[in-house]
């Protein structure tokens, strides 16, 4: 059975819409060095189309471009009903080149969207503005409709906006109740950049026990749903997008719920305040 209802939609900056809870095809798929198909993932991601998925994120370094690309073309269901996601990882010197080589494993003529996906393989400010600049060339193309950055902090995000023509969409970042980034949060929210949850289940996936453990269970209870679909809707209540995954289809199931109800104020301010007691970071630690 697919979505009770569809799945909420976040105005870009720049017009287009996303779907506030996407599917990600990173982290738990990762297999870096496969050559051949993974026809196990492929599946899963039909799943995740048929139970009514149609936000996918993915990207160059995580080798499951191909897999998301025969999966939408098997699908049957039209190329324009996805938003897909794309990231660029190390390669500096042909931007162009990386891009193309995504498009074409994706088995698309554009991407919705096309991220930096880190700021940490730079020396300089400087890199980062030639490497933005190259992001909005492709824009101009129409083969990244829109263009954002990922794992950007206010010093990176402070350098591109220096010199940008065109002002990122989003920033996909580790967010969780116990990784909130509120001044990062505010200078998103000066220039109209949303936010991106990735890792949003930390909470009860990694950083279990913590004292945000009561509160989500009793909302779990109280809405009927499970507790990660309440970090979910956490992240959506916020204003940003929910990007979480799974090679079950009942967890697919069930993370669909998160659209189906909604947090009082009250409640995301008590998550909020108890994801404070906590800190926990998942990625890039060592960058920190
Ligand atoms: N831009 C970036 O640098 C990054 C982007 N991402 C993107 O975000 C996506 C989601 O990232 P995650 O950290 O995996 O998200 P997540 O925090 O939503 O965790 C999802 C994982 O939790 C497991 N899970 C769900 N419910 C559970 C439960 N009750 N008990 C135990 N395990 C449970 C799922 O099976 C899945 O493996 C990735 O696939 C990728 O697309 C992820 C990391 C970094
Ligand atoms: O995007 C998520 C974190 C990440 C960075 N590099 C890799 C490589 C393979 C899987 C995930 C990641």
């Amino acid at each position: 059975m697919a979505a009770r209802y569809p799945i909420p939609t976040l105005r870009l900056r720049d017009g287009h819409s996303i779907p506030a809870l996407g599917f990600g095809i990173g982290t738990a798929w990762i297999d870096g060095k496969k050559t051949e198909i993974n026809r196990k993932l492929v599946e899963a991601i039909k799943t995740a189309i048929k139970l009514g998925y149609r936000h996918f994120d993915t990207a160059e370094v995580y080798n499951s471009e191909r897999e998301l690309g025969i999966a939408i073309k098997e699908s049957e269901v039209p190329r324009e009903e996805f938003f897909v996601t794309t990231k660029l990882w190390k390669n500096w010197d042909n931007i162009t080149a990386s891009f193309e080589a995504s498009l074409e494993r994706l088995r698309m003529d554009y991407v919705d969207l096309y991220l930096i996906h880190s700021p940490f393989f730079v020396e300089s400010s400087k890199d980062l503005q030639t490497q933005w600049s190259s992001l909005e060339a492709l824009h101009s193309t129409g083969r990244a409709r829109s263009i954002g950055v990922s794992n950007f902090y206010a010093p990176h995000l402070t350098a591109i906006l220096q010199t940008a023509k065109i002002k990122p969409v989003i920033n996909q970042i580790e967010l969780h109740p116990y990784l909130q980034h509120p001044d990062l949060q505010a200078l998103l929210k000066t220039h109209n950049i949303a936010l991106a949850s990735y890792g949003p289940l930390t909470p009860i996936t990694k950083a279990s026990p913590g004292p945000v453990d009561e509160v989500v269970e009793r909302l779990a209870r109280k809405y009927g749903a499970g507790e990660g679909e309440i970090l979910l809707r956490w992240v959506i209540e916020q204003g940003g997008v929910a990007i979480t995954t799974s090679s079950k289809e009942e967890r697919m199931r069930g993370y669909l719920k998160a659209t189906e109800f909604e947090l009082t104020e009250d409640e995301v301010k008590e998550i909020s305040e108890k994801g404070k007691r906590k800190h926990h970071r998942e990625f890039f630690r060592s960058r920190f």
